[in-house]
């Protein structure tokens, strides 16, 4: 008896208590990870200064599943400290400013290592081609070939074009993501 109550209060809290999942951000410098989470958790568009340390914020994108988001300063200097942040990661939320193409090959740079770090194995990737409202911006398509996403293996993972401080494409593009997330949540069970 005292097995099934466990299991019916297991059931019942599946049930109405959202999954948490841990949640990286990251990308270049200026991409626009700040604004994004910001437009994500609050609908607003922020004013941001370069991060030096790291923003967390708790955004519930399903009634399923709730996100914590950690969004990790760029710039260069604070790239190394990226990897810290890597443990028990269930999705990588990559943000590029795809009107910056003169930095496509650094972004590229930047994400293969993160890719093939032994944390981040089978770990979930949406890459946000952020700034799609810039007039020279590049097509998620073709971020996606800048970054070589077709050779990424192993992982499920999806281009999403959006305007962080519009919010345009932010939240489908979220959408999608969850239930990349789920997925890899279920398997990893
Ligand atoms: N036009 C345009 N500007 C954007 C967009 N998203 C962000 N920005 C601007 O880009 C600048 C940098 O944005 P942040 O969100 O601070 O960038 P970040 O990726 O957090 O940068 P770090 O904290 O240094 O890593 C800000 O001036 C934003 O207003 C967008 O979709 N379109
Ligand atoms: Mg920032």
């Amino acid at each position: 008896m005292g097995q099934l109550a466990s299991i019916l209060y297991d059931a019942i809290q599946n049930f109405t208590t959202p999954r948490q999942a841990k949640i990286l951000m990251l990308g270049l410098d200026g991409a626009g990870k700040t604004t994004l989470l910001y437009k994500l958790k609050l609908n607003e568009t922020v004013s941001t200064i370069p991060t030096l340390g790291f923003n967390v914020e708790t955004v519930q994108p399903t009634k399923s599943l709730s996100f914590t988001v950690w969004d990790v300063g760029g710039q260069e200097v604070l790239r190394p400290l990226w990897r810290h942040y890597f443990q028990n990661c269930d999705g990588l939320l990559y943000i590029v400013d795809s009107a910056d193409y003169k930095r496509f090959n650094e972004a590229k740079e930047e994400l293969e290592w993160i890719l093939e770090s032994e944390d981040m194995i089978n770990v979930p990737l949406i890459v946000m081609a952020n700034k799609q409202d810039q007039p020279q911006a590049k097509s998620p398509a073709e971020v996606s070939e800048k970054l070589g996403l077709n050779n990424v293996k192993n992982r499920d993972w999806r281009v999403q074009g959006t305007c962080a401080v519009q919010g345009e494409g932010v939240f489908e593009g979220i959408t999608e993501f969850s239930q990349m997330v789920k997925e890899f949540m279920n398997k990893q069970r």
